[in-house]
């Protein structure tokens, strides 16, 4: 298995100018203080997202911080769909049954995508791309992003303030960073605003959902479906195969229990072009940097 970085492993990138990181791996004050006393001065990530990194740490240290900003906007939007998909017409339940013999559709009962309306949250390049497809569905969308596109106003959707998008939307779906003032947008309280029944997909990040909340929420019945691809305690169990060891976030286990929950390994993102992008661009953000050139996948700039 190879490890991922954290303050016990950081020593194994001593004498390294450069290493490369993904979402999970563990980038605070402490793994970046080491990795600068070692010799690392620059850092690739191979994803867009750098909430797993102390910018400011880094920064202070003389750290730059590469990233790929876009690698496939198509794999995460067309996953998203493919979990709304999935889990209104319990694709997952039905292909398990089919395999016992058992042909009942008792339980499967779906509804239609078209004229439902959808709830866009974040409308960057995943947003937008979700908006195109679903709207080829014939799906009303709304949306809400604190900077709204204006062609994703004009083609694909309406926004909309958070809360009427809460109360509005049959279908919800997050696209929007996790950042220090959306951690939690999904809490009891925007839960409580949601129509009785919504389906709430997440492909973005974990920490944007109070996964207590959604348990209660699944509970009380007010979420009547839901997808995660990624979750906020993630990091100790995706990318691992633990199927013989005892997983013990009770949280998460809890949320296996249910019938209309779908998760996922944080796998949205895993098409080959995604794959065959990441790399080419994380290679020529080490090359620019090494070469002094400018990088527009800059995060920090020293
Ligand atoms: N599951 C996966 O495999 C996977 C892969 C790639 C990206 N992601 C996630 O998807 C997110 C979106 O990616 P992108 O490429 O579309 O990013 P992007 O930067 O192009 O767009 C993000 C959008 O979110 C908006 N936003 C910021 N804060 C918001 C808030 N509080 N509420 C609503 N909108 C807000 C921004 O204004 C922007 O328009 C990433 O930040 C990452 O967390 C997940």
């Amino acid at each position: 298995m190879t490890p991922r970085l954290d303050e016990q492993t950081v020593n194994l990138a001593q004498g390294f100018p450069a290493i490369c990181v993904f979402v999970n791996d563990v980038v605070n004050q402490n793994v970046l203080q080491s990795l600068a006393e070692n010799g690392t001065n620059l850092i690739a990530l191979r994803c867009a997202g750098y909430d797993n990194v102390d910018l400011e740490t880094a920064k202070e240290l003389g750290i730059t911080l590469v990233r790929v900003p876009a690698y496939s906007p198509y794999a995460v939007a067309e996953y998203a769909i493919a979990l709304m998909l999935t889990l209104n017409r319990q694709i997952h339940r039905a292909s398990y049954r089919v395999r016992e013999g058992n042909f009942s559709l008792n339980g499967l009962l779906g509804f239609d995508l078209h004229s439902r309306t959808i709830g866009i949250i974040g409308t960057g390049k995943i947003g937008r791309i979700t908006g195109e497809i679903l709207r080829g569905f014939g799906c009303q969308i709304l949306a809400y992003d604190p900077y709204p596109n204006k062609e994703f106003g004009e083609k694909y959707g309406k926004y909309v303030a958070f809360e009427e998008l809460l109360a509005q939307s049959d279908i919800i779906s997050l696209h929007c960073p996790l950042t220090n003032d959306n951690y939690h947008l999904i809490d009891e309280n925007a839960i409580s605003q949601m129509k009785p029944g919504v389906m709430l997909i997440n492909t973005s990040r974990g920490g944007l959902i109070d996964t207590k909340a959604i348990i209660k929420g699944l509970k009380s019945k007010r979420i009547g479906h839901l997808a995660l691809d990624v979750y906020e305690r993630e990091d100790n169990i995706f990318f691992e195969d633990l199927s013989g060891e005892i997983i013990q976030d009770d949280i998460f286990q809890r949320l296996l229990t249910f019938p209309n929950v779908i998760i996922t390994g944080h796998q949205a993102f895993f098409t080959s072009n995604a794959l065959e992008n990441i790399a080419e661009t994380t290679l020529s953000n080490i090359t620019n940097i090494e070469q002094n050139h400018t990088c527009n996948n800059q995060v920090i700039i020293q």
